[in-house]
This record gives C-alpha cells, sequence and structure tokens, in this order.
C-alpha cells in the first residue's frame, strides 16, 4: 500500500470550486515536485496533506490513516517567507520545534538542557552553531529558511511539506540550499512534497512533478471548476519518455 493516498478528492470554498477530482498515490521517501499557474489550488492541496482544513468531499491517508490535525508530529511545514519565531534565539527556534512533541509543548529542566544539546547539534549540522545565539532578524534570507527548515525537521516529521520554499532567495543561495536539502533527504528519507513555480527546480529536487491545472473551464462562470493533476512526470529519469497524461480526454468531452 502506498504511503501517502490521495482519493478524489474536492475542496469548494463557498461556490468556488478551488481543486477537484485529485487522485494521486507517493511511497514513502518519495520527492514529489508541484508546479501550476498562480491560484490553482497548489497551496490548498498542501494544507488538505497538513489536515489544517477538510477536503470538501474525499479521502487522505498518511501511513494507512486519516492524517492528525496536531502540526509538527508526523508533518512538517516550510513556507516561502521564513516561518520562524521572530523573539526566540536561533537556538530557541530550534528547540521549539522539537517541543511541538511535548504533551506540554515546552520542555522544562533537564529535558530543556537535553533539547538545547540536541538543538546545538542540529545546528552544526545545518551550518548555524556560530549563530545560535543570535535572533532571526541578524540573519540572511538563506540562513533563516535553513533554519526553517531545520526547524521543521526536529520534530522528525515523516512527511516535509515545502510551499515555494526557496521563492525568496537570491540564485547562489537558492542552489546551496538545493544541496543541503538534498543531502538532508538522503539522511532521513522523508517524503516530500514541494511545490515551486521553477520548473527546473521541479525537475532536479523532484522523483515526480505533478501539475495542477483547470482542464474545464467555463467563460461564463471561471470559478464552477477546480483544478487536478493533469500530468504526472517520472523525472528520475529526464522526466518526458515516461510522463503520464491524466487529464487529456475531460477537454475534448467535457462532462
Ligand atoms: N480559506 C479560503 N477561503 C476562500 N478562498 C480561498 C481560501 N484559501 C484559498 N482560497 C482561494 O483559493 C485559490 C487557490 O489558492 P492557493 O493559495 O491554493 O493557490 P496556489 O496555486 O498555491 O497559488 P500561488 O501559486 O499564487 O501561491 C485562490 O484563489 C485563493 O484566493
Amino acid at each position: 500500500m502506498s504511503f501517502v493516498t490521495v482519493q478524489n478528492i474536492f475542496q469548494t470554498y463557498g461556490r468556488r470550486s478551488i481543486i477537484e477530482r485529485v487522485n494521486m498515490e507517493a511511497d514513502e521517501g518519495e520527492f514529489v515536485s508541484i508546479v501550476g499557474a498562480s491560484g490553482c489550488g497548489k497551496s490548498t492541496f498542501l494544507r488538505l496533506l497538513l489536515a489544517q482544513e477538510r477536503p470538501t468531499r474525499g479521502e487522505i491517508r498518511i501511513a494507512g490513516a486519516e492524517p492528525a490535525r496536531e502540526p509538527g508530529l508526523d508533518r512538517g511545514i516550510v513556507f516561502q517567507r521564513y516561518s520562524v519565531f521572530p523573539h526566540m534565539t536561533v537556538r530557541e527556534n530550534i528547540v521549539a520545534g522539537e517541543s511541538f512533541r511535548s504533551p506540554w509543548g515546552r520542555f522544562f529542566g533537564a529535558a530543556r538542557t537535553e533539547a538545547q544539546t540536541r538543538a546545538d547539534e542540529t545546528l552544526t549540522r545545518i551550518g548555524l552553531d556560530h549563530v545560535a545565539d543570535q535572533y532571526p532578524a541578524t540573519l540572511s534570507g538563506g540562513m533563516q529558511q535553513r533554519l526553517a527548515i531545520g526547524q521543521a525537521l526536529t520534530a522528525k516529521p515523516r512527511v516535509l511539506l515545502l510551499d515555494e520554499p526557496f521563492g525568496a532567495l537570491d540564485p547562489g543561495t537558492r542552489l546551496s540550499m538545493h544541496d543541503f536539502l538534498q543531502d538532508l533527504r538522503a539522511e532521513t528519507g522523508m517524503t516530500v512534497f514541494m511545490v515551486t513555480h521553477d520548473l527546473e527546480e521541479a525537475f532536479k529536487l523532484g522523483d515526480r512533478v505533478l501539475v495542477f491545472d483547470k482542464p474545464r473551464w467555463d467563460p461564463h462562470d471561471p470559478n464552477l471548476y477546480g483544478a487536478t493533476i493533469t500530468y504526472d512526470f517520472d523525472a528520475r529519469d529526464g522526466g518526458i519518455p515516461f510522463q503520464t497524461i491524466k487529464e487529456d480526454t475531460h477537454v475534448l468531452h467535457p462532462a
């Protein structure tokens, strides 16, 4: 059985259909890139995987169960803009990431000291040990984003959700973040879903590239139909020869 199963999900806000008939499966450890036009529901899909929202219809299963609503336990998320706590030091930010696993949401006494030691190990691994006592605002964009990823990973999520995580970075920093993410992934074997607007990045990092698009369009009511997965490219071997067109018939034969 697949690790992640998405079965026929629809998400509608009021009368607006955002995504419809989305079906996909992913194995544990797969890296799935997601691309598509602005506003077609890619972030909505990530929020559904995160269980921040329930789908209007359909079912999502992660490791055989409905995803739990609590953040940080089995899924971590990183957004385009550095989603770290500005009032905490770099080290405290990492401790906070791990404390999601604590029943009280924070650590006390010896548990706190141990968490700080583990945080220092993480900071060494992500190359931020020399700024452990600084506040995020004093770091560069790439460093803040590394901290955000480090924070998400300390909760040891089995699934990492990335919403345009490198969109705000300059090209050089972006490339070093790619290396960083590829190393972490090789180390942890985690499953990754990454939304990006950069096709090259999608194919470089992903094992697969899903394309979200609206195959049906009503000019009198643009909100009537939502987006779905129209292509599922295998990106491991150059992609194109292995593409799966999932939605080629709908435009020709509208329902
Ligand atoms: N809670 C909500 N209530 C109503 N509409 C919403 C809600 N969340 C998202 N939308 C709408 O759903 C549509 C899809 O948004 P979403 O952010 O998922 O798109 P996206 O593909 O990630 O876009 P982008 O690439 O620009 O980030 C947008 O038009 C947005 O305004």
